[in-house]
């Protein structure tokens, strides 16, 4: 496993002012005991509300915080001890965090960091060559940083974690105020390395779509804990949500019939649409058995919707 984590906790005291003189230390659990594994290559989203513990995580898996209690292993290493010998391993953006040099042309960012990392130059330009193709860079590597748009500068960004070939690449909120476009760049360029399979990501996010598109594996974190571990599915699953379908129909549905495995939930259209919300049950068995009842003119299956699933979590 290339993370792993166990019964990690981070406190923060906190001084407030009580009154003129008076100051107040109080603890605040930003990670109260999360446990995490994570294998070679999976992607990761690190889910959760505002203030939930995501940054605090990826602070203390990428040694920049020391946790509190628990252990915590990259790529067998302690994040903390062995901070200069994982960053080699590693790769991070954090939006508010720059790795780029501002006043440099991005392609000359990308030259420093090659000799930072002492990457032989055969394998930087061949990386780069990668990363140039999959996120378009070609129009802006002689700009200076300072005069990038925020979609190219994340692309270069993403570019300058990957350099030094890291095995597992942090990510908090990499799509955070991007154009449509700039988004879908680094969607389709993430969904790529995870295809190729030998980058581990690990990715915070509040961008539903970005859920949807690229992570198969949910761990949603609130009040510093893990309170989901699971694919999207199970999560729906969980928290009861349920596939529709709606169906145009040739006669009138029958007043009072009901469906196996399905409610009828709406009819519609003087009786010739008809909603129904399955119980679990494959949404071609619950068709079949609609065929059966009435013709069939028209059909759409509605997944559930993620959003109203995650609110619903974030709501507790
Ligand atoms: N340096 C700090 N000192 C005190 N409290 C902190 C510090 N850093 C984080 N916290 C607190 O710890 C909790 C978790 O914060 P964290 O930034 O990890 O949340 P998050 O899930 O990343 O939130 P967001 O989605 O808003 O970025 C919050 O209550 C936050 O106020």
């Amino acid at each position: 496993m290339i993370i792993e984590v166990s019964g990690l906790r981070k406190d923060f005291t906190v001084t407030t002012k009580v009154g003129r003189l008076r100051r107040e230390r109080t603890v605040v659990s930003a990670v109260d005991g999360v446990d995490l594994v994570v294998g070679r290559g999976e992607l990761i989203g690190y889910i959760g509300p505002n203030g939930a513990g995501k940054s605090t995580t990826l602070k203390v898996l990428t040694g920049v915080l020391t946790p509190s209690a628990g252990r915590v292993r990259v790529c067998g290493l302690d994040p903390v001890a062995d901070r200069t010998t994982l960053a080699r391993r590693i790769g991070v953006v954090f939006g508010q965090r720059s790795q780029l040099w501002w006043d440099l042309p991005l392609g000359e960012s990308f030259e420093l960091l090659r000799h930072i990392y002492r990457v032989p130059a055969a394998e930087h330009a061949a990386r780069l060559r990668t990363c140039s193709d999959l996120l378009d860079l070609d129009g802006f590597t002689r700009t200076p940083v300072r005069q990038l748009s925020l979609g190219q500068r994340m692309r270069g960004e993403l570019t300058a974690a990957l350099l030094h070939g890291p095995e597992v690449l942090f990510l908090d909120e990499p799509t955070i105020g991007l154009d449509v476009l700039s988004k879908q760049a680094v969607r389709g360029f993430l969904a790529e390395l995870d295809r190729r399979g030998d980058t581990t990501v690990v990715l915070t996010t509040h961008d539903l779509a970005d859920i949807e598109k690229l992570c198969e594996r949910l761990v949603v974190i609130d009040h510093g804990r893990v309170v989901h571990d699971g694919t999207l599915d199970a999560l729906h699953t969980r928290h009861g949500s349920r596939r529709t379908i709606v169906a145009d129909l040739d006669a009138p549905w029958p007043a009072g019939q009901t469906v196996p495995g399905a409610a009828v939930t709406a009819v519609e259209a003087d009786g010739t649409r008809v909603t129904l919300t399955l119980d679990g049950r494959a949404a071609g068995e619950v068709v079949a058995a609609l065929a059966r009842i009435v013709p069939l003119r028209d059909l759409s299956v509605q997944e559930p919707d993620i959003e109203d699933v995650v609110a619903r979590i974030y709501r507790g």
